[in-house]
């Protein structure tokens, strides 16, 4: 579970995030979802120790991460993975070099012990066998997939997507989503998923945060936003014609 508490941020005179507090619960995906130039990106980066807050604490199952020791926020960075919007593989390093990375950079493993634990991931993501491809020889979707088996190669408690499916089509999206959905089920990861993607929110939007201009007006599961009466929530949902059509 990662709580966060009256998180603020400015830059210079522009405030961007004007006291955001809310909870993400472990085992689930949670989105954090609004229009452009909302905040998403900057609440995500203070989370994961990109931008730090002005004020606000973030709690990683109880750890402070900004307030607690070195070893502490060391501890809890090594617990991340993190999706990078568009993938963000190395052109010039093969499929399992790039899913290798983090292990090569951050543990003492045998190369036998980080190529079992590369093969493992790729077979979890549907790329058994791709390791000695490319990315290049790939498309998009597979991409993303490589950019999951990265994220997830360090078994991590805390899993952070940044728009996991800019650049797919429709069909893919689905397929990516559902993907995230159930590593996150199947290792108990607390999951942050920022999208503007109304598909996502409604096939896996199981804890929602919706932002307004630096703001937090809503919380809540799929089955019941498009019950709200949040203005500005409506006025963002109901901008997709299939949900206006299913506008209660
Ligand atoms: N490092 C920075 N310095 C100054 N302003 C910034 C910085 N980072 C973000 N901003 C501003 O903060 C605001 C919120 O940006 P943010 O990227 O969080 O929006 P977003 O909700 O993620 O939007 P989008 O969906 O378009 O990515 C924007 O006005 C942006 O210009």
């Amino acid at each position: 579970m990662i709580e966060i508490e009256n998180i603020k941020k400015a830059f210079k005179d522009k405030v961007v995030l004007k006291g955001i507090s809310t909870v993400f619960q472990k085992g689930k995906t949670n989105l954090i979802i609004g229009g452009s130039g909302t905040g998403k990106s900057v609440l995500l980066k203070t989370m994961i120790g990109l931008i730090r807050p002005d004020t606000g604490r973030v709690l990683y199952d109880g750890r402070d991460f900004y307030e607690g020791d070195a070893e502490v926020k060391q501890a809890i960075r090594r617990e991340m993975g993190v999706l990078f919007q568009g993938g963000a593989l190395f052109d010039s390093q093969t499929v399992e070099q790039n899913v290798r990375f983090p292990l090569d950079m951050l543990t003492n493993q045998s190369m036998e012990e980080k190529k079992e634990r590369v093969a493992f991931c790729l077979k979890r993501v549907g790329l058994e066998g791709t390791g000695q491809r490319m990315p290049s020889e790939i498309s998009g979707g597979m991409k993303k997939r490589v950019g999951i088996a990265r994220a997830i190669v360090m078994n991590p408690k805390y899993l952070f997507c940044d728009e996991p499916n800019s650049g797919l089509d429709p069909l893919t999206s689905v397929k990516i989503d559902a993907l995230i959905k159930e590593i996150t089920e199947e290792f108990d990861i607390t999951t942050v998923i920022i999208t503007h993607d109304m598909n996502s929110v409604m096939e896996i939007g199981q804890h929602i945060s919706f932002l307004y201009q630096g703001d937090k007006l809503w919380t809540g599961e799929n089955t019941e936003i498009v019950n709200t009466d949040v203005p500005e929530l409506q006025e963002f949902l109901f901008s997709n014609k299939l949900l206006r059509d299913l506008k209660p």
